[in-house]
């Protein structure tokens, strides 16, 4: 029997699901040992590597988390907020580390988490991988560089089938233009423009989405000023980065005292 943690994917037939059911395989540093999909879907009780079009792995897709959670030591969950308030529920019952890609979450479903990373450790991030993560850094240093006469607009562009907008990451960056800046997003933001808008409110920081194609994920910091312009960007071109990154995420949160983390704790930054 193998002492290297084990993994649960929930989700785990879905774009991101199958990417980390790859990558947690090859890594060599863990068990995959459940997976998990919703009730109805038609990998339930299937043999999941057979599922992936692979070999039979004896790995069984179940719809009860539960069964799927015990004997694990890690939950990777992109799936969609109510899932995931219901994931992390368990996840804190059986001191599993959760790591939470899922984007979409609204204020109500964050705080939902709370109570439970008084029991198990919490890794949520609206984006896993490194460039992202230091993108909001660097985001963060050049607003705090600049002045409110520099508009700022955050960009991003997203394949046709995601749900939600802004993306996650769109909002990491924004929340760290904002605290650059030494203001509230909340009270400061700027989305979704059409028609007679009025001039754009100064101070304000603006979000726009392009959805179309197989799109990963690129997203661009705009910083626009009088005769110059600043753009911070990055492109994801393989979902591989994300997949990689909630791997690291859950290795990390073994040792760790229960509480809610991001990425920037998993990645020292
Ligand atoms: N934080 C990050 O680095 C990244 C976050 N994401 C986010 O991850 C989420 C999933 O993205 P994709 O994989 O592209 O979507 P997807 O739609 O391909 O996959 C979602 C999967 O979750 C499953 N699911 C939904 N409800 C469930 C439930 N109650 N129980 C079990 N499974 C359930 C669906 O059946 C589906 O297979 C989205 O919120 C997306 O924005 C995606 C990429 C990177
Ligand atoms: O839905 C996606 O695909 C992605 N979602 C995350 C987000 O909302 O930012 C991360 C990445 O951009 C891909």
């Amino acid at each position: 029997m193998s002492d290297l943690p084990g993994i649960v994917i929930t989700g785990a037939s879905g774009r991101m699901g199958q990417m980390l059911i790859r990558i947690v395989h090859e890594s060599g540093k863990a068990r995959l040992v459940g997976a998990v999909e919703r009730t109805g879907h038609d990998w339930i009780g299937r043999d999941l590597g057979e599922m992936m079009g692979g070999a039979a792995n004896g790995v069984i897709v179940t719809d009860d988390p539960l069964e799927a959670f015990s004997g694990a030591q890690a939950v990777i969950d992109f799936t969609a907020p109510d899932a995931t308030v219901a994931f992390a529920k368990l996840a804190a019952q059986a001191r599993l580390t959760h790591v939470i890609g899922t984007t979409g979450m609204t204020e109500a479903h964050i705080a939902q988490l709370a109570p439970c990373a008084r029991h198990a450790v919490i890794v949520r991030a609206g984006n896993m991988s490194l460039g992202v993560n230091l993108l909001t850094q660097l985001t963060k240093k050049v607003a705090q560089a600049l002045d409110a006469d520099w508009d700022i607009e955050v960009i991003e562009a997203h394949h046709n089938r995601k749900v939600d907008a802004p993306s996650g990451t769109a909002l990491m960056l924004g929340e760290a233009a904002a605290e650059g800046r030494g203001i509230a997003l909340t009270q400061n933001s700027e989305s979704g423009r059409d028609g007679i808008t009025g001039a754009r409110s100064p101070g304000a920081i603006g979000f726009s989405a392009i959805r179309g194609g197989d799109i990963v994920g690129e997203h661009d910091v705009l910083f626009a000023g009088q005769g110059e312009r600043l753009i911070l960007r990055h492109v994801a071109t393989d979902r591989a980065i994300f997949a990689r990154g909630a791997l690291k995420a859950a290795l990390w949160g073994q040792d760790k005292a229960p509480g809610e983390y991001d990425m920037l704790d998993v990645l020292g930054l």
